[in-house]
């Protein structure tokens, strides 16, 4: 897929810009605080309807201003599609081809997009709540049902919580624990199997993504850490099972602790790079590589689940990057992914190996070719 235009109205620091993107590279290059990681950010929201930097929306409104929006025009395999995307005090509303979508969801996954930031390293060096956000987001990105089951179980593990945490173990109803527990199990196995497939898929193109960054040097691996060891290939009748008995025998913790001890909210994934995990061994140079990998696998799962590749959006990234990391890293998509890319000056990229480029210029809010 391919973005042919953008425009921003009162969008963080754009009043208004009217950008067509219709190079296969996108160079944004500024001094520091322009809005080049902004104009990133709205091709990423315009995708998920959310910011990879905030959870607040309000924060994407241009101080001035009562609302923002965005508008793109998107080419995909069956043709051209306009989205739209408008934030108020009110909440937020879509629009595909002119349409009001009632749902969000069905707006999500219409565009499609993959963000390397520096921020990404604290998916192999951050706490396990990290890469549960990073597999929820990418997995919803592909599987739109996955959310919606998310949310449910998010819903029962608060109530279930609630309760362990006021009744006293003498007091407790048996009953009402038991319609939480199938509550939680029910959606709790969709979750893991889900995520447990995901990573399989995603361990087979980060490993042969890693090993061509690094010239064959490092073997990554990438393991699903679930709470309890399930077997995905298993029926979910089979897992229910198993979830509720791990629940009968947590119970008694659970009590005490006042919270649910077994489920997704605790699953956690690891990286090991040639046999050493990445989180305690690696340098932070392995790091980056591990997180670069990860989001260019997504890519390929993107690729295999929609039927064509998303856009690449790299924040800041490259000069971080050895020459010979970059060069992999453009060789490997040239062509095939349309990629926006910021960087604070040409000299930390290696512009000659790009083709079809367009270079801007970001100043104050403004982009000049
Ligand atoms: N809601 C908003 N309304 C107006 N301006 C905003 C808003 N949110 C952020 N800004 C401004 O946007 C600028 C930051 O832009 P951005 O994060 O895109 O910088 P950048 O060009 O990527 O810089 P760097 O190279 O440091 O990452 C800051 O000057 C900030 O004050």
């Amino acid at each position: 897929m391919f973005l042919k235009a953008i425009s921003l109205t009162n969008y963080r620091n754009y009043e208004r810009l009217e950008l067509s993107t219709d190079k296969r590279v996108n160079l944004f290059i500024g001094p520091n605080a322009q809005g080049k990681t902004n104009l990133l950010e709205a091709i990423f929201v315009l995708a998920l309807t959310k910011s990879h930097r905030t959870s607040k929306d309000k924060e994407l409104i241009g101080w001035q201003a009562p609302e923002a929006a965005i508008h793109g025009v998107a080419e995909k395999r069956y043709g051209d599609v306009t989205l739209d995307l408008l934030f108020s005090g009110q909440g937020k509303k879509a629009k595909i081809n002119g349409l009001e979508q009632r749902k969000l969801s069905g707006f999500i996954g219409t565009l499609n997009v993959v963000m390397f930031a520096p921020e990404d390293l604290e998916i192999v060096k951050g706490t396990p709540g990290v890469r549960r956000r990073f597999l929820d987001m990418e997995i919803g990105q592909v599987q739109p049902g996955y959310l919606h089951t998310l949310q449910q179980y998010h819903k029962v593990l608060v109530q279930r919580n609630n309760y362990l945490k006021s009744a006293p173990p003498s007091g407790l109803q048996a009953d009402l624990l038991e319609v939480w527990n199938m509550q939680l199990a029910e959606h709790g196995v969709k979750i893991m199997k889900k995520r447990k497939h995901f990573i399989q898929k995603l361990q087979t193109w980060a490993a042969s993504i890693h090993a061509g960054i690094t010239a064959g040097g490092e073997e990554l691996t990438v393991e699903y850490r679930p709470s309890f060891e399930i077997d995905a290939s298993e029926e979910e009748s089979v897992l229910f099972d198993q979830f509720m008995i791990k629940l009968s025998q947590v119970k008694d913790q659970e009590f005490r602790r006042g919270m649910t001890m077994v489920g997704p909210h605790r699953d956690d994934m690891s990286f090991h790079i040639n046999g050493k995990e990445a989180h305690v061994f690696g340098s932070q140079g392995q790091q980056r590589t591990t997180a670069l990998s990860l989001k260019l696998a997504e890519i390929e799962l993107i690729r295999e689940e929609i039927g064509e590749y998303p856009l690449l959006l790299l924040d800041d990234v490259l000069s971080e990057l050895d020459q010979y990391r970059q060069t992999q890293l453009i060789e490997t998509f040239q062509g095939k992914v349309q990629t926006f890319i910021t960087a604070t000056g040409l000299e930390s990229v290696n512009v000659s190996r790009l083709e079809d480029a367009g270079i801007y210029h970001v100043s104050g809010g403004r982009v000049s070719e």
